[in-house]
């Protein structure tokens, strides 16, 4: 069972929104969908669920495409939350967990499960409107995943979430990939990211610019990351030779180099001004690898 995007192109009159992009992603995979504002993430999402026709290329699940109406094989949290604000929790839960074929009785016993572990079970009789946004999304995230999909799409599911609640639901989002689903999210979070996923693509203006395993990507980046902390200047170390990147920190800096020589320098000139607190060579961040192949700009 794999979800395959095999040449798909979506255009917008004349804007190509998504341009070429082929990926695969393996039953049982948690999958990172990266890219910039805009790079066309959710276009791709809406494509993968049927709710967009792609002016050429295919999408399969399990081989066939796939109809979000109609299939209680997916669950989906769309990035424009679409919670009825009238409505109650329960409500709300249980009739859109009917529209993905499930008895009320399950609906019932899952729906006060999902809110005990999220930690809002005092919200069930209330109105959507008037839960907090955190909160709100953590019902539409209940809504997504109540019937037990076996595909899962997330857009942006930590967005508006306190750290707290970000992870509850990243523990949320392992037991259920644990279970046997497959996973797809959309996260401008590098650091969740490479918490959560086996696997990930960076897209930039709608077409693939990285894809692979974490481990893979990082390698083939052929950079790596010199943390140095001092309570001294250290100015001087920005132009020594080899530095592709320098990033600040409160006491120190982080320099981006390419071979391990350019950390003996670096440390070398860090110790003409004084004592160094920390030296550390590090592997690169996917923040690193985002911001080198999408561009500062849009970091
Ligand atoms: N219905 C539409 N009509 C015209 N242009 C659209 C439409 N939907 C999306 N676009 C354009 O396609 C591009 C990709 O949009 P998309 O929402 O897929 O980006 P995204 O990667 O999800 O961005 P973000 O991270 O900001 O949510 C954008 O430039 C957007 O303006």
């Amino acid at each position: 069972m794999s979800l395959q995007i095999e040449h798909v192109t979506k255009r917008f009159g004349d804007f190509t929104a998504v341009d070429d992009l082929s990926l695969t992603v393996d039953k049982g995979t948690m999958y990172g969908f990266l890219g910039a504002n805009g790079a066309g993430k959710t276009t791709t999402f809406r494509m993968i669920l049927g709710l967009l026709t792609p002016n050429e290329g295919h999408i399969t699940w399990n081989g066939k495409p796939i109809s979000y109406a109609t299939s209680p094989q997916i669950g989906y949290l769309p990035e424009e939350r679409g919670l009825y604000p009238k409505m109650k929790v329960e409500e709300q839960l249980l009739f859109l967990a009917e529209l993905r074929g499930m008895k009320r009785a399950d609906a019932k016993k899952e729906i006060g499960g999902w809110l005990d572990r999220f930690e809002v079970p005092q919200y069930l009789n209330k109105k959507v409107e008037e839960l907090s946004k955190g909160n709100q999304q953590k019902i539409q995230v209940i809504a997504a995943l109540l019937h037990k999909p076996k595909l899962l799409i997330l857009d942006e599911p930590f967005s508006g979430l306190d750290p707290v609640n970000v992870e509850m639901l990243k523990k949320a989002i392992l037991d259920i990939r644990n279970s046997g689903a497959t996973i797809v999210f959309s996260s401008h979070r590098m650091d969740h990211v490479e918490e959560l996923c086996e696997q990930f693509s960076i897209v930039d203006h709608g077409k693939q610019v990285v894809s692979g395993t974490l481990k893979d990507v990082k390698r083939s980046f052929g950079k790596l990351n010199v943390r140095i902390r001092s309570d001294y200047p250290l100015d001087s170390l920005t132009d020594i030779s080899g530095v592709t990147a320098v990033n600040p920190t409160v006491e120190g800096a982080v320099y981006q180099i390419e071979t391990e020589e350019t950390a003996e320098r670096l440390l070398a000139e860090a110790l003409k001004s004084g004592p160094v607190r920390q030296f550390e060579i590090e592997e690169p961040t996917l923040q690193d690898i985002f911001i080198a192949k999408v561009g500062k700009e849009h970091a």
